[in-house]
Formats: C-alpha cells, sequence, structure tokens
C-alpha cells in the first residue's frame, strides 16, 4: 500500500475528515447503518489522539428525498463514539470557519452535506476541483486531510479528490481495511461458478457492473429497481413511476439503450424475477408471476418467493457469489423476502461471498444474520464493483501521489 496512513500523522493536530455516511432516509429520518459504526474506529481514535477533528459528508443527490442535511448524521455519529459532536449548517462559510477555529483536541464538527456545495458536484478532474473555492478556503483552516470516505472513492468530486493534490494526505482505518479487502478480492481467481446478485436503486452503476464482470461472473441475478428496468426491457409493463415516485422513468431514459444491448448480447448469463411482490389494497403483501402482468398498475416492492426458490440454487452451486444491492425495500418487512432469501441461502453455503453497499450490508443483521457468515461486508457499493473489476478509484489514486 502506498497510501501515508493515521499512523504517519503526529497527535493533536487539526484534520479535515471525509468520511461516507451517506445512508438511507425514511420519511425524513437518517437511519442509522454500518457505515456510522465502521467510522466510529477513525473518528474515535482521532478523539483518542487529541485531534480536533472537522468532518466532511455527503447525503444523498441534489432532487432526490435523501438529500438533506446532515444535522441528525452528528447526533448518530455522537452516539456510535459516546462522545459529542457539534454541527454547522454550513460547509465553508464564515460561520463553519469560526466554528472550525474554535476546535478544542478531542473536539469533533461536523460541515454541512458537501453536496449543498456549487462546487463539490460535478465530476471534474482532480486538479480543477483542487482550485475550486470550496478547496482553497479551508485547506488553510486544517493542518492534515484525511480521507476515510473508501466507499464515495470512485466519485471526482471535490471533497474527496481536490484536497488531496493541495494538502497532506492520510488515508483512515476504514480506507485502509477497504482498500486491501476490496484489492485482494479482485485478485482471487475461482475455478467454479461466479454468481453476482445485482439490484439496488442505481440502474448505472449495476450496468457498469455488468459491463467490467461479464467475463468473471457466470449468472447475474436480478433484482431490485434495476431488475425492473431489465425486466422492462424485456418487454413486462414494470419498472414505470406510478404517481410521482421517481424511481424509474429517468433512469429508464439514461439506460434503456445499454439495457437493451446487455439483454442481447448476454441473455444466457442474466436471470430475471420470475414474480414480484406489491403491497395490495389492505396494505398486505401480494406476489405476482411476471408473466401475469398485463398493465403497469402498482410499485413492485420486491421479487417474489418463487424467484427465491430459483435463485437459491443457483447460489448453492456456486464457488463465489457477489451481492450490490437489494433485491427489495427490505426496509419494510414486508419485502425482504428476495433480500433476506438471498443472503439466508449465501450464508448457508460456504462459497466465497461478498456483500457490498452501504444500504445492503444493513440487511444482514436486521435479519438475524451475522457478519461473520460471509467473506466480507465491504459498505461500499459503487466503489467495491469499481475495484472488482480492477479499476483505479480515483480518490484512492490522489491519495497515493
Ligand atoms: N423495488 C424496489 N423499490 C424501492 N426500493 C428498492 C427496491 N428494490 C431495492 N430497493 C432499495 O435498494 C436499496 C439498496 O440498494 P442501493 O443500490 O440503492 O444501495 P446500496 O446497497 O447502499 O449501494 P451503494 O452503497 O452503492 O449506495 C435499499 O435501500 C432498498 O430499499
Ligand atoms: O452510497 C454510496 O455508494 C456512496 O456514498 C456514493 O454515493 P453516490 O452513489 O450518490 O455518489
Amino acid at each position: 500500500m502506498t497510501f501515508q496512513t493515521l499512523d504517519d500523522l503526529d497527535d493533536g493536530q487539526r484534520v479535515l475528515v471525509r468520511l461516507d455516511l451517506n445512508s438511507p432516509v425514511e420519511d425524513g429520518t437518517v437511519q442509522d447503518n454500518r457505515r456510522f459504526d465502521r467510522h466510529t474506529e477513525t473518528i474515535s481514535e482521532l478523539v483518542d489522539r487529541g485531534f480536533e477533528v472537522a468532518v466532511l459528508a455527503h447525503q444523498g443527490r441534489p432532487g432526490r428525498d435523501d438529500f438533506v442535511s446532515l444535522d441528525q448524521h452528528a447526533d448518530i455519529l455522537a452516539e456510535h463514539i459516546d462522545h459529542p459532536v457539534e454541527f454547522v449548517d454550513e460547509t465553508y462559510g464564515p460561520q463553519a470557519i469560526h466554528d472550525i477555529a474554535a476546535l478544542d483536541s478531542g473536539d469533533v464538527l461536523v460541515l454541512e452535506n458537501t453536496r449543498m456545495c456549487d462546487d463539490e458536484l460535478p465530476e471534474e478532474d482532480p486538479e480543477v476541483k483542487s482550485q475550486t473555492e470550496f478547496v482553497q478556503t479551508l485547506k488553510d483552516e486544517f493542518d492534515a486531510y484525511i480521507n476515510d470516505a473508501y466507499s464515495a472513492a470512485h466519485r471526482s468530486h471535490a471533497s474527496l479528490v481536490g484536497f488531496p493534490l493541495v494538502m497532506d494526505a492520510y488515508a483512515g482505518r476504514v480506507m485502509e481495511t477497504e482498500y486491501e479487502a476490496n484489492t485482494a478480492i479482485a485478485e482471487k481467481e475461482f475455478d467454479g461458478q461466479v454468481t453476482m446478485v445485482v439490484g439496488g436503486t442505481k440502474a448505472t452503476d449495476v450496468i457498469d457492473v455488468m459491463t467490467h464482470l461479464d467475463e468473471k461472473v457466470d449468472d447475474f441475478l436480478l433484482g431490485g429497481i434495476a431488475g425492473e428496468l431489465f425486466l422492462r426491457a424485456a418487454g413486462y409493463p414494470v419498472g414505470y413511476d406510478i404517481d410521482d415516485a421517481n424511481l424509474y422513468d429517468e433512469q429508464w431514459e439514461q439506460n434503456s439503450e445499454k439495457i437493451e444491448t446487455m439483454l442481447e448480447d448476454h441473455r444466457d448469463q442474466i436471470t430475471l424475477a420470475v414474480d414480484l411482490a406489491y403491497e395490495d389494497e389492505n396494505g398486505d403483501r401480494a406476489e405476482q408471476a411476471v408473466d401475469d402482468i398485463e398493465e403497469k398498475r402498482v410499485s413492485y416492492l420486491d421479487v417474489g418467493s418463487e424467484t427465491v426458490m430459483e435463485y437459491s440454487p443457483v447460489i448453492r452451486d456456486s464457488e463465489a457469489v457477489f451481492v450490490k444491492g437489494a433485491l427489495g425495500m427490505f426496509e419494510d418487512e414486508r419485502f425482504s423476502v428476495g433480500t433476506a432469501g438471498v443472503l439466508e441461502a449465501i450464508a448457508d453455503t460456504d462459497c466465497f461471498s461478498v456483500v457490498g453497499g452501504g444500504d445492503t450490508s444493513r440487511a444482514i443483521e436486521m435479519y438475524g444474520m451475522e457478519e461473520n457468515e460471509f467473506g466480507h461486508v465491504s459498505i461500499a457499493g459503487g466503489a467495491y464493483i469499481r475495484a472488482l473489476t480492477g479499476a483505479e478509484l480515483v480518490g484512492v489514486e490522489v491519495l497515493q501521489r
């Protein structure tokens, strides 16, 4: 490993730490998850070593319901590290600079959602990002920059790639361990069948991974919103925004051609759900075979039980299984059958397995499984699948300069 770590940093300095606290948000409430737990190691170490700590992190994407302030994240982080955490509703404005200046040894201050700054997005060259007002303003306030956000390191955003070019930069503990684990996995060779379960809400990520891993993976088992878009490409009337859900149509516009090409070129490697679940008029889970769906009428929130029965033997026969994205909206127990069923099938076999994704990895403890029943549980989603392809992550590359 070629980047500097916390072992190379003298105690008691003022540091700017990039975490990935991107979390599910339900009805405006940020949900606690594995990311807080993992980052606790880094932040607690910094507190114990007397650093003055300011935290940068993002939440959601502009225009989506999960694009909210980090004030709740500060409270959740405080619970995890069992130590007070302050919050300021600016990222680099005058109040933020004032609060940073007031930091004392062992203090932790969370700055506002980086994606609320114009300079953070879009993805641009690290050199460009390093010259933004955001980076140029904050760089002078700190002795060093620490990136612990491995799971966001595939994004060329200012808070991830700008600072290492203009500051002394280090990897945090999560960055170190995730980098080591995911790089080692990418180098592994498997003799038997390799299966990848892909779902979740990010169709572009799913297509990326399928494009890059089509030679490494024998079988892709699909579910989630991404899986519904594949079903739509296969001619089933699912994967449409019903009312103002805003989950499908935009992603369809952006990805439909790629999905259609993927289905044409790799049909024998792709397994689609045979049934789907939805909420019926009584609020109960109901299932329907995809062949019986005649018109777009409801939002489908999970794959059906028959699909789990079809996916489980494929998993049993695999030497390695990778998971990226959930097969349904598992946070609601009624729609957890697909995700929990597939994870249980993986936990029951002795195959090598990796479960990735900030949200998806939550399902393990929610449904009574243990992390040690899997080969590796990564809090990274997009970054982990890119690492599997052997691709470099821009946020890691700039740390290694
Ligand atoms: N049919 C569906 N309708 C609504 N939400 C769904 C559906 N299927 C899956 N999901 C959601 O997908 C989410 C998990 O997948 P997603 O790809 O969004 O994130 P992830 O696992 O956290 O990966 P990353 O770390 O890249 O964000 C879950 O929160 C789950 O509720
Ligand atoms: O949740 C993630 O995968 C990371 O935080 C990156 O988020 P993004 O996909 O919205 O860039």
